[in-house]
């Protein structure tokens, strides 16, 4: 007679891909019933956004279904994503599962661009999200998001005054653009930004979070070092383009990381081929092909997607409706959704392992 124990038994074998670990032993199979032939179970991955799911799903579902006294199986799919490691002498956010940063060596090379679809795409996945914009440079996350005009409210809590986040897409966010005075020289909004770092880590009511995407200024300055030092973070993703410069720079950025014990989830290649509006199948390799390859290979970091340069991409930016939302199928939003599973997946596996 086929029970409980023999279908964890018969599903016992198969593994998460990611965790290469038995999904019976990691707890991932819960609320099994059998009745009348029909067997329903929920299979709890460790992050909504997984990008094997499917694959998951479908060797569940051939392990027990010839087991004897089963005629349909029905699979309902949840997901509990893992709290980040803690880390000694760092103060991790209330609430906040995992923060992930998103860094360039450079400025321009779509940093901002990849941060908020990130952030839409995890939230599109069924994940709670809040977007960090900590780019004093260019604080250009809110017009992306469609916030422009957002202010950041003042809430009195039994903590004191905290910050009630904006929200848009699925994200809450809280930009340097919201305090800061943008037309005002860097070197004065330079020295502001430590503390303003911690009161947005701190003192803004993010309430629960599976991800905490932080946009950071690029290079490897103050912001940089006030984060690593401030939070526990799943890890950092490195954006650069094809171009020998934007390489180097990507090379310092590793080389900051790791020596601020971040890890490094990968990297990410923007704007790597270009496809014309009116040509969609067509693609230029303006700057040659497999350079993010090659580039990943020697700083020996995953390629985690390339997105090729897009005239819809910017004009999501600009009208505040991110690419992921606006054109969902295009090549970069496709690009984009897959990179963010692929961040979610190796922040799960840093959690787990
Ligand atoms: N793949 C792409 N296709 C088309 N346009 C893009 C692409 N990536 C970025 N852009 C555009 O390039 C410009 C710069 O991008 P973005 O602001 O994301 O870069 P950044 O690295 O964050 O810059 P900054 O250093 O100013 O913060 C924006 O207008 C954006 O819409």
């Amino acid at each position: 007679m086929t029970d409980t124990n023999t279908i964890l038994e018969a599903l016992r074998p198969v593994q998460d891909p990611e965790l290469q670990k038995s999904l019976v032993e990691l707890n991932m199979i819960r609320n099994i019933s059998l009745e009348n032939g029909d067997l329903s179970f929920t299979l709890v991955l460790t992050t909504p956004a997984c990008p094997l799911k499917e694959m998951i799903v479908d060797d569940c579902k051939k392990a027990v279904q010839d087991l004897p006294g089963v005629e349909t199986v029905e699979i309902e799919v949840s997901s509990e994503t893992p709290q980040q490691k803690s880390v000694p002498d760092r103060e991790s956010v209330p609430g906040v599962k995992n923060i992930i940063a998103v860094s360039s060596g450079k400025g321009g090379v779509g940093k901002s661009s990849v941060a908020v679809n990130l952030a839409v795409s995890l939230a599109q996945s069924g994940a709670k999200v809040g977007l960090l914009d900590a780019d004093i440079y260019g604080p250009n996350a809110p017009s992306m998001l469609g916030l422009a005009e957002a202010k950041v409210r003042v809430q009195e809590s039994p903590k004191g005054e905290v910050l009630e986040p904006a929200f848009n897409h699925g994200v809450k966010l809280v930009s340097m653009g919201f305090l800061i005075d943008t037309d005002q020289p860097v070197v004065w909004r330079g020295p502001m930004l430590n503390g303003i770092i911690r009161q947005f880590l701190y003192q803004v009511n993010w309430g629960e979070l599976d991800y905490m995407v932080v946009d950071l200024p690029p290079g490897t300055g103050d912001a940089q070092l006030t984060l690593a030092q401030a939070v526990p973070m799943s890890g950092a993703v490195i954006v650069t383009t094809p171009q020998d410069v934007s390489l180097m720079d990507a090379r310092r950025g590793l080389k900051m990381f790791e020596q601020l014990g971040v890890t490094v989830l990968g990297m990410v290649e923007n704007m790597s081929y270009f496809i014309p509006p009116d040509l969609p199948d067509r693609r230029y390799d303006l700057f040659g092909s497999g350079g993010g390859e090659k580039a990943a290979k020697e700083l020996n970091v995953p390629l985690l997607g390339c997105i090729p340069l897009e005239i819809s991409l910017r004009e999501g930016g600009d009208c505040g409706i991110p690419i992921v939302v606006s054109h969902p199928n295009s090549a970069s939003a496709s690009a984009l959704s897959a990179i963010a599973q692929q961040v979610a997946a190796k922040a799960s596996v840093a959690a787990l392992t």
